[in-house]
């Protein structure tokens, strides 16, 4: 048994739904922006991170070196203070070696040191002597001698200890002005030299300003004092140092030159501050570096310096420069270089996930489009109107849509795994099956049923083998049950041939079965006889009692026909009323005539349907092969021609063709074609007849007649040519001809000669029947400026009783556009009585074989009478037609009918004798006029 799973439609989990391309639109944003994104946040925060580390290297290595250089400025500072020390120590050596030394020795000596380019900051280098108030004198004296005239010891009110400033090198103005200071009359400086004194060591004074700067401003500066002694250059105790002190050698110092020199160009970002206190919170610094404005210092480095045995604190700054170095720039160009690469590496992830990403959704496309292929090869297959099975290479049946299942007639699963060639039944089947098994493809189409999985019908069936690799994998069964196709191809057949109302063969049968004869009759050397049957009055049935009872009586006298017929004959219908009888392998005309007598004795019966009784007469022509014509539409013409004849002779009969008929026949199609040309070359002319009143004679109407002059044949009546006419159809465009015609020449009257009487003009059934009768009318008036009761239309009656309900409405239509209705013939219809009061009719016109009747004495005046009477009772006026003679006209007056036409008073005459007529006849008595 055949693996169902190897079926290639093998049955599979429906395909779920496929994405909507807005979840994948999700799904991929989600995968091509988080990812980047988070790479991109990733490596910015990363080079930040490496900014900053290395921002803060480079601060540390600037530290590093700014603390370098501060402490190479801090050491040359505490070098520089120390040599200036050692230069107030030299000094005083100096001043102890030579205890009288001359001011002018002093001078040359500080002048060997050459300050300003050794020593920068040093003002001067002084030497001060130490004196008691009582010695003071003593000291004035001893200087003025020595040169110095003018020298005084200031200020005067001082202590009993002095210390006297005797000599200022270099010599110049403002040191001068120093000369004679006692600096203990001044507590800073008194209280330095004491250090001074007692220690032996230098000791500074805390920031001064300078008598020589006290004019200038204030300029930080420091006293530097060195004391000396008698004897021992520092005596061992403190009492010794007190007693055998002398003085000091004093050394003013400017901070700011001291420093300044210290500082290159290069180190300009150095801001360096001086306080000579421990701590460098001080308000006022002794020394202030520029420094630039506006920039706040980053590293500062606080170092502490003994000066003179003061404290001072240093403070070291480092300003930026502005300049950038290459190094400045590491930080922002590793943050720059971290960033570009952050965003590089995001945009190559986002470029690699988007290529990542079209390819899964390029697999997802291909997934789900192979999926929907599969649901639609799935769906193709069960939901296909046409039956497929999947026949394995053993026969057996792997699998089968619904649509075999049910021309099979069988459940699925009974069929799946069966041998095919048992469901396949009947023998032709199996054998193109069983060479579909050997790769060869077939189709089947039988014209006989076929069996399928029990089930008897017609089926197309189609093998088609499918290999693979050359190998046959399976069969490909297709089955289409089309048993209802050949049915309705049938049934189509059928209608073609047949008669849908009788079941009879129809024309296109009809004349088949003919030809089928005639081919016999010419082999077999044998007459073949058509019979023509047309129902008498039908038409009268049909319109008066419905058409389904119409209907039904032509199944009837379908059923009838048939009846008493051999085999071989054909009964059909032509249409309508017209029934064919086909008889073959007639040796004589009157089997012929045997047949027809049958079918008048069969439908002599009356027929009773919808509960009524009635006869059906049939008048029937019979034409034979070969003596009438040897082709089906002859024979059919000639039979034709026959009945026609039969109907002239009185209906419900039978005739056979004759030569005669034929040429009457003839003659009637001649006289067709030669009607169309007097149509169109006018050959038709009007006459017309007067309409008289019977008491006065006064012209009260006129009605027109149409007449023919023909070429050859002279003047021809319409009883002629006025049948081939309705027959035709040409009726139509001759009754158009003669409406305009009349119309024109009613306006011709009333502008020549005043004439007020209507004009009447008699229409056929067919155009009454047309539809258009209203319109046309109404063109013609309008054509010719007429209001409407010129004009007076005659009517059969017969006409009328065709569809009264349609003739009502044509009436009515007619009737608004304002014309006359007179109905012609009246008498002679059916139910003259039973409708007229349902017609807007304005005229009765009593036929002319009334009036006839009426001078023959074969009538007496009872349906004039009554004609009379009714026009009156319904309000309608009545005339008479054909009163030929006095006689006539006085019984019409005796009757009170109001007026007459007829040959008594004038025969049908031209246009211009009415002219005439109307010029001279006014109210008089009638007189014959031709
Ligand atoms: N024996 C006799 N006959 C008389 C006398 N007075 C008049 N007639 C004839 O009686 C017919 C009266 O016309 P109808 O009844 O409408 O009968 C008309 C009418 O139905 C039809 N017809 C005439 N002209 C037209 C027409 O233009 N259109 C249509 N559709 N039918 C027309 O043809 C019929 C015959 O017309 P016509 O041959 O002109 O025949 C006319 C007229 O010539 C008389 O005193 N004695």
């Amino acid at each position: 048994m055949a693996e169902p799973a190897a079926d290639p439609i093998a049955d599979r989990p429906p395909a779920s739904a496929p994405d909507t391309a807005f979840r994948r639109f999700l799904r991929n944003l989600h995968v091509l922006l988080a990812l980047p994104l988070l790479v991109l946040i990733a490596g910015a925060g990363l080079s930040l991170l490496a900014m900053r580390q290395s921002e803060h290297q480079l601060h540390r290595e600037e530290e590093r070196r700014f603390s370098a250089r501060a402490e190479e400025i801090h050491a040359q500072l505490a070098d520089r203070l120390r040599v200036y020390e050692q230069v107030a120590r030299s000094a005083a050596s100096l001043a102890m070696t030579f205890p009288d030394l001359h001011w002018a020795q002093w001078n040359r000596f500080v002048e060997a040191l050459d300050m300003p380019r050794r020593y920068p900051g040093i003002i001067s280098i002084a030497y001060a002597r130490a004196v008691t108030a009582e010695r003071a004198g003593d000291l004035v004296a001893s200087m003025r001698a020595a040169g110095l005239s003018a020298f005084r010891i200031w200020p005067e009110s001082a202590g009993a200890e002095r210390v006297v400033n005797v000599f200022t090198a270099p010599v110049n103005e403002a040191n001068a002005r120093a000369v004679g200071f006692d600096m203990m009359s001044e507590a800073t400086r008194r209280a330095a030299i004491e250090r001074a004194r007692d220690s032996g060591e230098p000791a500074a004074t805390r920031a001064v300003t300078l008598k020589i700067d006290e004019a200038a401003g204030a300029k930080p500066a420091f006293i530097l004092y060195q004391a000396t002694y008698r004897g021992d250059p520092l005596p061992p105790s403190l009492e010794a140092r007190r007693a055998s002190f002398t003085g000091v050698v004093l050394t003013p110092v400017r901070i700011g030159p001291l420093v300044d020199g210290l500082v290159d160009e290069s180190q300009l970002d150095t801001g360096i501050e001086i306080y000579d206190v421990p701590q460098a919170d001080a308000e006022f610094p002794l020394y202030r570096s520029r420094s630039p404005v506006g920039i706040a210092s980053d590293i500062s480095l606080m170092r502490e310096l003994v000066v003179g045995g003061r404290v001072w604190t240093v403070r070291y700054d480092s300003f930026p420069d502005g300049l950038f170095s290459v190094r400045d720039w590491v930080p922002g160009a590793l943050l720059t270089g971290g960033i570009a690469l952050s965003i590089a590496l995001a945009l190559a992830l986002r470029m690699g996930l988007a290529t990542h990403a079209r390819a899964v959704e390029l697999a997802d496309g291909m997934t789900a489009s192979l999926r929907l292929q599969e649901a639609e090869r799935r769906q193709l297959f069960t939901q296909a109107p046409l039956g497929i099975a999947l026949v394995g290479t053993d026969g057996l049946v792997m699998d089968c849509n619904p649509a075999f299942a049910a021309a099979a007639g069988l459940p699925r699963p009974e069929l799946i795994g069966t041998d095919a060639r048992l469901r396949f039944g009947d023998q032709a089947s199996v054998v193109a099956l069983e060479a579909a098994l050997q790769g060869e493809s077939g189709k089947l189409d039988s014209d006989q049923p076929l069996l399928l999985g029990g089930r008897r019908s017609h089926f197309s069936l189609h093998f088609q083998p499918v290999t693979a690799d050359g190998a046959l994998k399976f069969v490909l069964a297709f089955a289409e049950d089309i048993g209802e196709k050949r049915r309705a191809e049938q049934h189509i057949q059928y209608l073609a041939h047949f008669d849908a109302l009788t079941g009879l063969p129809n024309r296109v049968l009809l004349y088949d079965r003919i030809a089928q004869a005639l081919r016999e009759g010419r082999r077999d050397d044998t007459k073949v006889a058509v019979l023509f049957i047309d129902l008498d009055r039908f038409k009268v049935i049909n319109d008066s009692l419905g058409h389904s009872f119409g209907d039904e009586v032509l199944r009837s006298v379908a059923r009838r026909l048939q009846a008493g017929l051999r085999d071989c004959d054909t009964v059909g219908r032509l249409g309508g009323d017209e029934f064919l009888i086909v008889l073959r392998r007639v040796t004589e005309p009157k089997d012929a005539a045997c047949v027809a007598e049958k079918i008048v004795a069969h439908l002599a019966s009356p027929f009773a349907v919808g509960g009524q009784n009635f006869v059906v007469t049939p008048s029937i022509g019979i034409s034979l092969y070969p003596d009438d014509a040897d082709d089906p539409e002859g024979l059919i013409r000639c039979a034709d021609i026959a009945m026609y004849n039969a109907k002239e002779q009185g209906r419900n009969g039978f005739r056979f063709v004759t030569r005669e008929m034929g040429a009457k026949s003839r003659e009637r199609m001649d006289l067709e074609g030669s009607l169309r040309r007097a149509i169109r070359e006018g050959q038709l002319f009007l006459v017309y007849q007067p309409q008289v009143d019977t008491l006065t004679g006064r012209i009260v109407g006129l009605e027109a007649l149409v007449r023919w002059r023909h070429p050859e044949e002279g003047m021809i009546l319409p009883g002629r040519f006025l049948p081939v006419a309705e027959e035709t159809g040409l009726v139509l465009a001759m009754g158009d001809w003669v409406l305009s015609e009349a119309c024109a020449q009613i306006r011709h009257w009333r502008t020549r000669f005043g004439l007020s009487i209507p004009v009447a003009v008699n229409v056929s059934g067919a155009q009454f029947r047309d539809g258009q009768l209203p319109v046309k009318v109404a063109r013609a008036l309008d054509a010719n400026g007429l209001e409407g009761p010129e004009l007076e239309i005659e009517v059969t009656e017969s006409t009328l009783i065709d569809d009264v309900e349609a003739a009502a409405e044509t009436l009515a239509a007619l009737k608004r556009r304002g014309v006359l209705i007179a109905l012609d013939d009246f008498g002679t219809g059916y139910s003259s009585l039973s409708y007229l009061h349902r017609l807007p009719i304005d005229k009765l016109k009593i036929d002319r074989s009334f009036i006839h009747d009426l001078s023959t004495g074969a009538s007496d005046a009872s349906v004039p009478r009554a004609i009379v009477g009714l026009g009156r009772s319904l309000g309608l006026s009545v005339i008479a037609e054909g009163v030929e003679t006095q006689e006539q006209l006085q019984l019409l007056r005796d009757l009170t009918c109001e007026s007459y036409q007829g040959f008594l008073f004038s025969r049908p005459v031209p246009a211009e004798e009415v002219e005439r007529l109307l010029e001279t006849v006014t109210a008089v008595e009638p007189s014959p006029a031709g």
